[in-house]
């Protein structure tokens, strides 16, 4: 194992906007359409010296049989549109917009995120996604349009092409590939950074050689140190068959937090906000998004339902799960009736004892500082992007108790020593490819 005495860890955080993993109902969660809300959290970030604020993105609200998902209330708002307000708010912290290639096009995104890397002097991130279902595309008028092979085969073309046309001072660039086709200049001159830094998330193995192609950092899904240090092999070893080398890529798992004084006193409050994360009406959404059934008529303190999934429901490209949760899942939902009736447990009982959502990083700050630079002097990660529970209070616990703790242990900046989002990272300038 390659072992870094100086490695450095880079930190952002990721504000999805929607989802399970917010205590909605806590009065000191801000709202997530309001600007105050993203400025709070992106000044909170900066007072902690983090690399980059990172915005989820869904063009469509997330359904369960029509009807509206309860995890999904209120959407994201664009994230580009966001970010170009925070720009004017902050100074340092680098701005990161997910955006899909699945349903945007080259020459159109590859000039909002110039015009972002303009608007905040050289900060803008794109983290390059293909969707994690089909029916996005129903807004579009291509419902359905690729299947998830092809998502990235069309992410690889799209890549390029908006590439070249960072890359091409605004020569025309055409691109005829089979799922591209362009003919096109930029209509924005270079912008500071030359692009955006290009994150990348998706962890199959389409997602992973688009990484080791194309990315500047990946937003990985493998936080537990084993899975970590699994997948910084595996991608140091593609990007090394893309004639890359090993430290060109960032990594950055996902990772949520809950810091205490003791360790009791962490497990504790971890163990209470995840009952308040996955309280009784979601143990019921979760299960509905399984069954593909309303089961908003079952009791969540009663047994789990005596009806089958309809397999109409089954059809992989609708659903919010993943694709590792969405194959096999009759299988899934017959242990789980075997688990219920062998434990006696409750709706709400199985899915708190079956969903996987228990938090990365349990702890007291010097226990946790003490885990990360071990994960960062392996090089296992590069970093991490923390989904806060709470915002911005959350946020608050981590810049001022556990980032002094890396600080102490010299792995993690005491003051920002430049201004793009490119320099924190401590990236090469970017390569621009025509
Ligand atoms: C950590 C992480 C964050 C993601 N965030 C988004 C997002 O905000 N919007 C989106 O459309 N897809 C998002 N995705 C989904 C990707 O678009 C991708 O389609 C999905 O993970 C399936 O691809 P895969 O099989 O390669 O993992 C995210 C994926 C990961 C792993």
């Amino acid at each position: 194992m390659i072992v870094s005495e100086h490695a450095q860890l880079h930190l952002g955080v990721f504000y999805v906007g929607v989802g399970a993993q917010y205590l909605w109902d806590d009065p000191s969660n801000g709202a997530h359409t309001e600007i105050e809300t993203y400025v709070s959290v992106a000044r909170t970030l900066e007072r902690g010296l983090f690399d980059a604020f990172f915005l989820g993105d869904g063009q469509r609200v997330r359904e369960n049989r029509g009807r509206i998902l309860a995890l999904d209330v209120a959407g994201r708002p664009d994230a580009i549109t966001q970010l170009s307000a925070l720009a004017a708010a902050t100074t340092h912290i680098g701005l990161v917009a997910t955006q899909n290639t699945t349903y945007n096009f080259p020459a159109d995104l590859a000039r909002r995120l110039s015009t972002l890397d303009f608007l905040s002097g050289g900060r803008a991130g794109w983290n390059i996604v293909t969707t994690d279902n089909a029916w996005t595309g129903a807004n579009f008028r291509r419902g359905g349009w690729l299947d998830h092979e092809r998502r990235y085969d069309r992410a690889d073309q799209f890549v390029e092409a908006a590439s070249a046309l960072w890359a091409g001072d605004r020569a025309v660039i055409e691109r005829r590939t089979d799922l591209v086709g362009l003919r096109a200049a930029a209509t924005v001159p270079r912008s500071p950074q030359g692009r955006p830094v290009l994150f990348q998330a998706g962890d199959s193995p389409g997602g992973r050689e688009l990484a080791a192609k194309h990315a500047d950092v990946v937003f990985s899904a493998n936080t537990a140190y084993d899975k970590a240090l699994a997948y910084a092999t595996d991608l140091r070893a593609r990007l090394a068959r893309h004639g890359r080398p090993a430290d060109a890529v960032r990594i950055l798992p996902g990772a949520t937090v809950v810091l205490g004084d003791t360790p009791a006193d962490a497990a504790e409050r971890s163990e209470d906000i995840r009952r308040r994360q996955l309280n009784p009406q979601r143990a019921i959404s979760f299960l509905e998004q399984y069954w593909g059934r309303d089961l908003s008529g079952y009791d969540p303190h009663g047994p789990l339902p005596d009806v089958e999934p309809t397999e109409e429901e089954l059809d992989p490209s609708r659903g919010t799960l993943s694709v590792e949760h969405r194959t096999g899942k009759l299988d899934r939902i017959r242990q789980w009736r075997e688990l219920a009736e062998s434990k006696n447990l409750s709706i709400h009982q199985l899915v708190l004892e079956v969903q996987p959502r228990e938090h990365s990083f349990v702890g007291t700050p010097g226990r946790i500082a003490d885990e990360w630079a071990r994960y960062v002097r392996d090089r296992a990660v590069d970093g991490f992007n923390i989904s806060p529970h709470l915002v911005p209070a959350a946020l608050d616990d981590i810049v001022d108790k556990l980032v002094p703790e890396l600080q102490d242990r010299g792995v993690y900046r005491t003051a920002y020593e430049g201004t793009t989002l490119r320099e924190h990272l401590k990236l090469p300038k970017a390569g621009l490819r025509r």
